[in-house]
């Protein structure tokens, strides 16, 4: 298993520095987490990582390639799979089919053998339409294997969306809040999964994620980011005691807690006055 290694990547836009020397490393088969407040850099980071951002310096190393300037098809080839944070699925088509898409890496067969149903791409087909169903079973959607992806409730599409990822047999997952928009029931079901997908995958998967609760549970180290810098690294308990972040991390709900607590001492006045 490989080693993800980050190391003084940055990205600048137009005068605006969103990553700043950034490094770490996801070391094989355990789960990273980058967080950190709004406009931190983290989706920047992931959009480096796939391919999408072009860095402006730095690297990114896994196994023994260099990532770096890469276009995404081929570090998807690399066995690098990523979710997104709103989610990309095809509305009309099946679950069963979305996931397939997936699956197109790993296809030998092409268009024209495909298309004209050669033996050798039905077979070919049936092999990868099993290991779907395999795999929707692992993230419990297989009940919904025929029903349009539109049709279904938005935490079942996000466990489809990580079935796609997964039919990549990627070594590497990168989850982009995939929790985001759920509740807790929805948000413990992909908690299990993720962990399992771990566990029964030997993946290495690197998360960035808005929910505390979530990257505490999850992560065996946590990046985190404020303003393009690195301002912490280590395991869930250092990175929660660490000063920097609850200045930075906390700083900002307890900011917003003030907002919350003004507005509605504002609004009880207000009420008070009219009674
Ligand atoms: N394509 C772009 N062009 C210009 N500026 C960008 C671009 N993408 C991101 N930025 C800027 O870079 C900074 C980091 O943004 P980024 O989206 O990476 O943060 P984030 O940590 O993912 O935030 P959030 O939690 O809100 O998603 C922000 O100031 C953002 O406005």
């Amino acid at each position: 298993m490989s080693a993800l290694e980050v190391t003084d990547l940055t990205v600048r836009f137009a005068g605006l520095t969103a990553l700043d020397a950034v490094g770490f490393t996801v070391r094989p088969g355990s789960i990273h987490a980058v967080i950190g407040p709004n406009g931190a850099g983290k989706s920047t980071c992931f959009n480096v990582l796939s391919g999408v951002y072009r860095a402006t310096s730095g690297s990114v190393r896994f196994g023994g390639a260099d990532l770096t300037r890469m276009p995404p098809h081929r570090i998807a080839a690399l066995g690098v799979a990523r979710t997104f944070q709103n989610i990309a699925l095809s509305r009309f088509q099946s679950v069963e089919d979305n996931v397939m898409l997936g699956r197109h890496r790993l296809t030998r067969a092409g268009f024209v053998g495909a298309g004209l149903r050669l033996p050798f791409a039905r077979r070919e087909d049936t092999r990868h339409r099993a290991r779907v169903r395999d795999i929707a079973r692992f993230v419990g959607v297989s009940e919904y294997l025929d029903a349009p992806v539109g049709m279904l409730s938005y935490g079942v599409q996000k466990r489809v969306e990580l079935a796609r990822a997964l039919a990549m047999e990627p070594k590497l997952l990168l989850l982009d809040e995939p929790v985001a928009g759920m509740n807790g029931g929805e948000r413990r079901a992909m908690a299990e999964v993720i962990v399992a997908a771990r566990a029964d995958l030997d993946i290495s998967i690197l998360l960035v994620e808005h929910d505390m609760g979530m990257v505490m549970r999850l992560a065996d180290e946590v990046t985190v980011l404020d303003f393009g810098r690195r301002i912490a690294a280590g395991t869930p308990t250092e990175v929660q005691r660490d000063p920097e972040v609850i200045r930075a991390y906390l700083g900002v709900q307890a900011a917003d807690a003030a907002d919350a607590a003004d507005s509605a001492g504002a609004a009880a006045g207000s009420e008070s006055e009219t009674a």
